[in-house]
């Protein structure tokens, strides 16, 4: 049954939220299991200043909702989810998984946030560097990419649109799978090898069409038959992040068909670029 993806500032009102929705939710005699960052009981100061152990959470809620993810069951990511990146990993997720899915976006501003998070028990606070530190991170939502998307808006005073939740996530049909989202069984040592090369050729050409290219145009690039869109032009950093942000989820959900790499690549950096 479906997914809903919390996402916001820390301390800006999302568990709060999570627990209204899973409230309602039962009410209407649905089971409802919220996954949140005490999953690995560790300290949050100590995971978010730190990206190895930050890598390692959201991989550990990413598991968690997996095993949750059933036909039956409501299942609540209630987390920062701040990173675009990890918000796709998620849409793919549920889309192999052929179940909706929506996002509730607690819009507290930086000020509300920061003075609620200093009126919390002191074990429960961020202390103020990590919480400056998420908010300038932070990556907004934007309900025109497919994974943020149907998005709730929710201001403090706001009233939870219960209903229109309940409609986003129990009306409406899973996303279609696609190529990047089918699983096929990991057969190929090669495999990883492949994906280095194959991300890296497509930078590669697109870096060099881009010297000749303004943005609009559309680039063909080595491997692949779908063409990558540019509405802008991209730096190096920034095609490295996004081939990294690739790469590290293509490593977690293997795909055998090594030819269809260079696509789902570019289906990848047409989704991501704005
Ligand atoms: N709508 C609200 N109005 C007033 N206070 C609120 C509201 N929502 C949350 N708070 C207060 O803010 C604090 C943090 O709330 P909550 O735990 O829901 O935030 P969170 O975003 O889940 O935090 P974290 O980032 O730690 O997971 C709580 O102490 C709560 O009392």
């Amino acid at each position: 049954m479906p997914l809903v993806v919390m996402c916001g500032f820390p301390c800006s009102g999302k568990s709060h939220r999570a627990l209204e929705l899973k409230e309602h939710l039962e009410q209407k005699g649905r089971n409802v299991y919220i996954v949140e960052d005490h999953v690995l009981g560790v300290d949050r100061n100590s995971v978010y200043t730190d990206s190895r152990k930050e890598k390692d959470l959201r991989g550990a809620l990413r598991a968690e909702v997996e095993r949750k993810l059933n036909k039956d069951d409501v299942v609540i990511l209630d987390s920062l989810n701040y990173i675009k990146g990890y918000r796709y990993e998620l849409f793919c997720l549920i889309k192999h998984a052929q179940t909706p899915h929506c996002l509730i976006h607690c819009l507290t501003s930086p000020d509300i946030s920061s003075s609620w998070n200093q009126d919390r028990l002191q074990d429960d606070q961020y202390t103020q560097a990590v919480f400056d530190a998420l908010v300038q991170r932070f990556e907004a939502p934007d309900s025109r990419n497919r994974w943020d998307s149907p998005l709730f808006t929710i201001q403090k005073d706001d009233v939870l649109p219960l209903d229109q939740i309940s409609n986003a996530i129990f009306h409406r049909k899973a996303p279609p799978p696609n190529q990047s989202t089918q699983t096929q069984p990991l057969s190929s040592a090669n495999f990883l090898h492949e994906l280095d090369k194959v991300t890296q050729e497509v930078v590669t050409a697109i870096l060099s069409a881009q010297k000749t290219s303004v943005p609009g145009d559309v680039i063909m690039v080595p491997g692949a038959t779908e063409k990558v869109q540019l509405p802008r032009i991209l730096n190096m950093s920034e095609l490295r992040r996004l081939r990294q942000q690739f790469i590290s989820y293509t490593k977690l959900h293997p795909n055998e068909n090594i030819s269809q790499l260079a696509n789902m690549f570019v289906q990848y950096l047409n989704q991501s670029i704005r």
